[in-house]
């Protein structure tokens, strides 16, 4: 396996961004020169003068790298935000492996640790015989689930890592990030995944109105993710 992870999530719209932000600045404060990645990105808007999508943007500034390396961070960039094998239809786009995989490979040797964020839940289709779980699987990156907390992630959580081992890959870790805040019963739904997730609590998420990814940084423990 290389140095990295791949991030995925419960499902779309969890804080995989918010999680893998704050996993490159736990990473960087230990020393690590960070490789951001968010390969397959769906909705783009006007940032900073040219098209971009708010993940990529937030993955490289977390990064600490210049704008010079966003066509490689994110190399399949769509303009809807929806699923992106129909995204790309609709905007003549092929998503194709080749792209990918070169691009990380270029920036996989600029950094010594890999952050890759994939794109909605583990299993999201990107072209005919390609999902996002292949991404993991061929970057050849152990996975960090991030678990949004809402009702119906247990089972969520524990489908997503049977997906995960169903591809061989080992889950490094879970994120518990805590979306709604209102949630009932929260300590017992994390005391749940504690006891059924194979891998390790890298954390626990506060629920913060603007989140700030180097603040959240200080709840995740990354030394189990280090060599
Ligand atoms: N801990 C948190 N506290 C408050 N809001 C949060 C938290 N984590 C995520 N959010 C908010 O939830 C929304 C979804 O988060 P984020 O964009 O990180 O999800 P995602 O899983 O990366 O989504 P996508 O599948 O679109 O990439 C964002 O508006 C984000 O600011
Ligand atoms: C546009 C959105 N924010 C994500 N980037 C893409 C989510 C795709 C989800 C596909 C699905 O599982 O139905
Ligand atoms: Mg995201």
């Amino acid at each position: 396996m290389r140095r990295g992870v791949f991030v995925t999530g419960t499902d779309t719209g969890v804080g995989k961004t918010v999680a893998a932000c704050a996993l490159v600045h736990a990473l960087r404060a230990r020393g690590m020169r960070v490789a951001p990645m968010k390969p397959v990105a769906a909705g783009a808007s006007p940032i900073d003068g040219r098209l971009a999508n708010e993940d990529s943007v937030a993955l490289l500034r977390a990064a600490g790298w210049s704008d010079d390396a966003l066509g490689d961070v994110t190399p399949i960039l769509l303009t809807e935000p929806m699923a992106p094998h129909i995204a790309a239809q609709r905007e003549g786009v092929r998503i194709e492996r080749k792209t990918i995989f070169a691009a990380f490979e270029r920036l996989a040797s600029r950094g010594d640790f890999a952050v890759v964020e994939g794109v909605g839940g583990f299993r999201v289709p990107l072209a005919a015989g390609f999902d996002a779980s292949d991404l993991a699987r061929e970057m050849g990156l152990p996975v960090v689930l991030v678990v949004g907390m809402r009702l119906g992630c247990l089972n969520h959580a524990l489908l997503t890592e049977l997906a995960i081992a169903a591809e061989g890959l080992p889950l490094a870790g879970w994120i518990a990030n805590t979306i709604d805040p209102a949630m009932p019963v929260l300590e017992e739904n994390i005391a749940t995944l504690r006891e059924r997730l194979q891998a390790p609590l890298l954390g626990i998420l506060p629920h913060q109105r603007a989140p700030d990814a180097e603040r959240l940084s200080r709840h995740l423990d990354v030394s189990s993710l280090l060599p």
